[in-house]
């Protein structure tokens, strides 16, 4: 391929060199260039880039691009850009044929509940026939093929590449994650998504190596409307008006309030033992009454925004209908079966506000006892431990604290934390670090009507100790402690 085919929708300056330059690969890991690979130096946060540019040439790369100058022998192209972040991006959907214009391309972006919408909008898709793949924090999903993530929004030339494998696998559609990071580091630059989706905006993400304050978060989050057709947001949501400041798509909402272009009427919440969903009607521009095999309020804003977007998708009701009542999502609020006459469920809130948000709609299906049990991760803040164990002591009947990743630090002194929170509430507690005893105690303990919530770990199917990831994933957890009671 020309080096001239990389650069043809991008802005850049030639130093030295030619366009006509032949390259073998686009690469911005000095370990990976081979003979012919254009390097692009991308100023990171832990190195820069630019400082590999003598060793990659040595390996043979032939073009550098930069954001700042070089010294370079000649014989090597040098091209330059104002981001080279930005003109990674747009080379790498270049390099990969513009894999987005060959599938409608859904992003959605929020604090919470980009997951959930997520699979939900694939599950709801594939139902209609069509091969949706999926980008997102838990893993990609190209037809049968499933990817664990690193971070939620990857890099841009893995979105592009990932696009192209989906392109040739005859997916139709792709729906994905979009964190704020990603926006902010133009990891999804270089393409227009037909969707966007904004799900809701609370503090987070916020400190160092992230987003310097909130209006910083805001305003990345912000750009997924100035990059997209369509975009599909929470009209309830407080922050809404400076998420589609600026916007430059067409819009519609969705929320509890009639305001919206389609909103929720008559929410109902449905329990049995072992079961929690969600029915309400569906009003504005589609009307029909819905029903979620997922519990919870903000469930009812999820579906709103799948429904919100398989509207415009032209997918069909029963499609819609028939996905969200069958739909588990995993580690977010997955109900899990045993032969008790409580409720179980594992979900990944981990950290105060998710849980608060979890316990909060929980206590709406009026349990007889909520159980909390969680952890918290070792070498990482404190300050969440304080405010989980409080958070779960005000909201919870009984808190059972164990362990969660408690890497280089010892699980009871992590516990120890929690339990300063724990004690500004009223609720109970109990301690048990090793959290399979732990998940036994509850499944033991609870009786007719209670919940018991496995939060933090979700779709997690490890515990990190001591620099070593051990398998351990609770679903097992669950069977094993099933079989060992008969
Ligand atoms: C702080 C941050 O955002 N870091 C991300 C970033 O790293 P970076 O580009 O700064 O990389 P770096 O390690 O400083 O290296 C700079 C450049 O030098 C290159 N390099 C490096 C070493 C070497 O020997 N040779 C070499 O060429 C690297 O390939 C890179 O191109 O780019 C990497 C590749 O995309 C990311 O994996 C990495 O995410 C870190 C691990 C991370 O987890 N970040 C979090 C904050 C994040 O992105 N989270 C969001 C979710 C949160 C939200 O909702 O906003 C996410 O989307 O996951
Ligand atoms: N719309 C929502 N509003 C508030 N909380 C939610 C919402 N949807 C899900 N949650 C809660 O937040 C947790 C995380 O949900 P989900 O993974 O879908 O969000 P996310 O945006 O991908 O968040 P994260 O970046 O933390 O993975 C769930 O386990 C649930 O407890």
């Amino acid at each position: 391929m020309k080096l001239s085919k990389l650069l043809e929708r991008s802005e850049y300056t030639l130093i030295q060199g030619t366009e006509d330059t032949e390259i073998t690969a686009l690469v911005y890991d000095s370990r990976k260039v081979e003979e012919g690979s254009v390097f692009v130096c991308i100023s990171g946060a832990a190195f820069d880039g630019h400082k590999f540019v003598g060793q990659v040439i040595e390996k043979g790369a032939k073009v550098v691009a930069v954001q700042r100058d070089v010294e370079v022998p000649n014989g090597v192209t040098v091209i330059r850009f104002d981001d080279t972040r930005k003109a990674l991006a747009e080379m790498s959907a270049a390099y990969f044929g513009y894999p987005a214009e060959e599938l409608t391309t859904i992003g959605i972006t929020g604090t919470k509940g980009k997951t959930t919408i997520t699979y939900m909008i694939q599950s709801v898709l594939e139902h209609a026939g069509q091969k949706t793949g999926l980008i997102g924090t838990i893993e990609t999903v190209i037809g049968e093929e499933r990817i664990p993530s690193v971070n939620t929004t990857p890099e841009s030339y893995v979105i592009q590449e990932s696009f192209r494998k989906m392109a040739d696998a005859g997916c139709k559609n792709v729906v994905m994650e979009v964190s704020s990071q990603g926006l902010m580091l133009h990891r999804v630059s270089g393409f227009t998504f037909d969707y966007g989706i904004f799900t809701n905006l609370a503090e987070d993400h916020i400190g160092e190596n992230e987003h310097k304050d909130m209006d910083d978060y805001i305003r990345c989050k912000s750009l997924l409307f100035q990059q997209c057709r369509q975009g599909i947001v929470n009209g309830d949501d407080d922050y809404v008006e400076r998420i589609i400041k600026g916007h430059t798509c067409f819009l519609e909402t969705f929320g509890m309030n009639p305001g919206n272009d389609v909103y929720a009427e008559h929410i109902e919440r449905i329990q049995e033992p072992g079961y929690l969903g969600v029915s309400y009607d569906l009003k504005g521009k589609e009307e029909y009454n819905v029903h979620v095999d997922i519990p919870g309020d903000f469930t009812v804003y999820n579906s709103l925004a799948a429904i919100s977007l398989c509207r415009h998708m032209g997918i069909q009701k029963k499609d819609v209908l028939d996905a969200l009542n069958t739909i588990q999502v995993k580690g977010r609020l997955e109900i899990m079966k045993t032969p008790g006459e409580y409720t179980l469920m594992i979900d990944y809130a981990h950290n105060a506000m998710s849980l608060e948000s979890l316990l909060t709609t929980i206590r709406k299906y009026d349990p007889k006892k909520i159980y909390c049990l969680f952890g918290c991760g070792g070498n990482r803040a404190k300050a969440r431990r304080y405010e989980m164990g409080e958070v779960s002591s005000k909201l919870a009947d009984l808190t059972v604290v164990t362990s969660d990743n408690p890497r280089n630090e010892e699980p009871m002194d992590i516990i120890n934390d929690i339990l300063v929170g724990v004690h500004k509430g009223p609720g109970e507690y109990v301690t048990i670090p090793d959290r399979k005893e732990a998940i036994r105690y509850c499944m033991e303990h609870a009786g007719k009507g209670d919940i018991v919530i496995l939060a933090g770990k979700g779709h997690e199917d490890y515990q990190e100790i001591k620099g070593v990831k051990h398998h351990m994933d609770e679903r097992d957890l669950i069977r094993e402690i099933i079989t060992e009671s008969v």
